[in-house]
């Protein structure tokens, strides 16, 4: 008896302490302030958060994080992958809502679309759709070339790589991937029918690779890699913020609203905010950094009377920077087409939310809960023959469900009637129904739109107008990437599954021709929505350029000691969703403001003491003035700005020169 019970106490602790471990988080959040900070973060998301972490590695400097938002640590709901779209309206999300769309969102009650964003340590990475994907080599090098200097490609790839921590082995390649970096990046779940897309895009003649590598070539078909360690969302704050909350140099404050940056004679000084209903002020002595995202950092700006003189003399706000703050608002949308099958190998919530499930998600990191709500693969895809596009412009992510946000019908503020037509035959039913979506994504959007402030009060939500749809190239795109789908659904492979479209069938639409391109166009302007990736309201650009509100180091244009760091300094958005971009914007904003020109240059420093060993370069070739080579043992492509810094490890016998050309790119 005394052995039975022995050992029934030490399963339960086992059990407890596994749960504890895997379910708690570190605390240490401060309600005191010091006076003053060497710098302050408006925000503590997935920017925020970067430059927490890597601007307190120096003991020597203070600094403050503020958040509005609570931490995560009381709520493990958060942690759970297939739990994405459930995290959406909760106490975690803004919900934002779009002002009335003409030209899109028709089945939305009064044409306005919901916008979900992150609230909480960790921001959107708490809530979003876990996909990591970093983007074209096309979009940062017209980045660049648009007077975005240090924004190219090869410049940014080092930042990519500084975050990541890949947690796979097949097929891993150290030119585009590494280890040891704060964010768990792991492939998404697998299930049986994430390898029928694989044959289906073969079929219709996708290269099949790895979408975050090739030399940010993403043409192709490929297995999402999500923010996913041990099973659970690595969010910002798990990746960035807990192994640094012992630094007595880092203070982080939640539930306190930054309501206005103080700024004299030009310089940001400090910051105002409200906690627990008191107002408070921290000093920057060095600098205020914003990244409180695409509507938080652009509100916070205007609020601060730093915008477009005539929206600010209009709202009374005494003017201190005439700045196209909020005047470039873009964002991604997305349509979901769908397809039965006759084989019960997707996902259903019936199937993935079981008591089994939980146990192995909680005991073991493994099992149906560890997949991203069902997001398995991705495409990516030039839709116009005709154009001279250098990146695709339509993404296709595959959802091995047809359940978009759980079972909840509200996410999306469709029309009573539109829910009907599109949910409750998925959802109201008692076995729930297997199939796959197709979701087709406008990564290049023509159309754009803006943010302006209601009001002079901080906690008025601004006016949202993403203009959605206004281009119509915007259509023409969407209509195309759509035609993609429906090829991929009559490749063999997906019809040996039973696939059989989904129509759709809804009011306002019904009078057109079938499958004709104005019924999709009906569609499109009536269901598609936000796929949550605002951007661009704080746009970078040269000083030179009068649409942008930073420079390149992401300076406020005419203010010092101010800058802006997240997703909304994109010039234009980057192709495929936000957060591995924005990452990258924060850790490269970290270098900036601690004066490090970039870590190419500590990559060339060891791929120079690689080529020591060696020897030798193998090779080098030049392209627009730069110099790119390859060492003889392994495969390193680096760039150097002058032959004179590889040369003594060039080989005479080598062929090249310099001023010998190479047409590698
Ligand atoms: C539902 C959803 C799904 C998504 N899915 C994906 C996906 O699968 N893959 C992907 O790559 N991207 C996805 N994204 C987008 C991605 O998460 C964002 O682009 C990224 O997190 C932006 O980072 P950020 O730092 O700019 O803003 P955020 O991460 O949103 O952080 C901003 C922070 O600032 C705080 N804040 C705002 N105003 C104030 C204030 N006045 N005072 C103090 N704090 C303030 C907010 O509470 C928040 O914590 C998704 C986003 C959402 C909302």
């Amino acid at each position: 008896m005394k052995t039975v019970v022995a050992t029934l106490l030490t399963i339960s602790v086992a059990i407890a302490t596994t749960y504890y471990l895997r379910v708690t988080k570190p605390d240490g959040f401060v309600r005191s302030f010091n006076q003053s900070y060497d710098y302050i973060i408006v925000g503590g998301g997935a920017a925020g958060l970067v430059l927490a972490n890597r601007l307190s590695e120096d003991a020597d400097v203070t600094v403050l994080v503020l958040e509005a938002g609570k931490s995560e640590s009381d709520k493990p709901i958060y942690d759970v992958p297939y739990n994405a779209p459930k995290a959406q309206m909760t106490e975690a999300d803004w919900i934002y809502r779009t002002v009335p769309q003409k030209h899109a969102q028709w089945g939305m009650k009064n044409n306005v679309g919901i916008w979900p964003q992150g609230k909480g340590l960790g921001g959107s990475t708490l809530l979003n759709g876990l996909v990591y994907i970093r983007g074209s080599r096309h979009d940062y090098d017209t980045w660049a070339a648009n007077g975005c200097e240090g924004w190219s490609y090869d410049e940014i790839l080092p930042y990519f790589l500084k975050t990541e921590d890949m947690r796979e082995t097949d097929g891993f390649d150290e030119e585009y991937h590494s280890r040891g970096g704060p964010i768990a990046i792991s492939d998404t779940t697998k299930s049986e029918i994430a390898d029928v897309y694989f044959e289906a895009a073969k079929e219709i003649g996708f290269k099949v690779h790895d979408c975050n590598g090739n030399d940010g070539i993403q043409d192709g078909f490929c297995r999402v890699q999500a923010i996913i360690g041990e099973g659970q969302r690595c969010t910002a704050a798990r990746g960035f913020l807990h192994p640094v909350l012992g630094r007595d140099n880092l203070h982080v404050a939640i539930e306190s609203h930054v309501t206005k940056v103080v700024i004299e004679n030009k310089r940001a000084v400090g910051v105002e905010f409200i906690q627990q209903g008191r107002k408070k002020h921290a000093a920057a002595k060095r600098e205020v950094i914003l990244t409180a995202g695409t509507v938080g950092s652009a509100q916070l700006l205007l609020l601060s009377g730093v915008g477009p003189k005539d929206h600010l003399t209009e709202l009374g706000i005494p003017v201190v920077a005439d700045l196209p703050v909020g005047s470039t608002l873009r964002d991604h949308m997305m349509f979901f087409v769908k397809a039965d099958i006759d084989k019960p190998i997707s996902y259903t919530s019936a199937k993935v939310f079981t008591p089994l499930n939980w146990l192995k998600y909680y005991f073991f990191g493994t099992g149906l809960l560890t997949s991203n709500a069902a997001i398995e693969s991705q495409a990516f895809v030039r839709t116009d023959p005709d154009s001279q596009a250098k990146s695709p412009d339509i993404q296709l992510t595959l959802f091995s469900t047809l359940e978009e946000h759980g079972d909840s019908f509200d996410h999306f503020n469709y029309k009573d009637e539109i829910n009907e037509a599109l949910f409750r035959s998925i959802h109201g039913t008692e076995v729930m129904p297997e199939g796959y979506s197709i979701d087709v994504v406008l990564i290049q959007p023509k159309s754009k739109g803006s943010l302006r402030l209601v009001s002079r009060d901080p906690f008025d939500y601004p006016l949202l107008d993403p203009n959605y749809l206004s281009d119509a190239e915007d259509i023409k795109t969407f209509i195309r990437g759509i035609r993609y789908a429906q090829k991929m659904m009559k490749t063999d492979a997906l019809k040996n599954l039973g696939t059989k479209f989904r129509e759709i069938d809804i009011p306002g639409c019904r009078e057109k021709t079938p499958d004709s391109d104005e019924q999709w166009e009906c569609f499109v302007r009536h269901l598609a929505t936000t796929i949550y990736h605002p951007a661009s309201t704080c746009k970078m650009g040269a000083l030179s350029d009068p649409t942008a509100v930073v420079d390149p180091q992401l300076r406020v244009k005419g203010i010092s000691g101010l800058r802006v760091a997240d997703c909304s300094v994109m010039p234009n958005l980057t192709s495929g969703n936000t957060m591995a971009p924005t990452f990258m914007i924060a850790e490269k904003a970290a270098d900036l403001i601690r004066g490090i020109t970039g870590i190419k240059r500590q990559k060339l420093i060891s791929e120079l003491s690689r080529a020591r060993k060696a020897k030798s370069i193998a090779s080098y070739w030049t392209n627009d003035g730069r110099i790119f080579f390859k060492v003889t043992m392994e495969s390193a492509k680096v760039f150097v700005k002058s032959y004179d810094d590889i040369a003594p490890y060039v080989p005479h016998s080598e062929e090249g020169g310099p001023g010998q050309t190479d047409s590698f790119f």
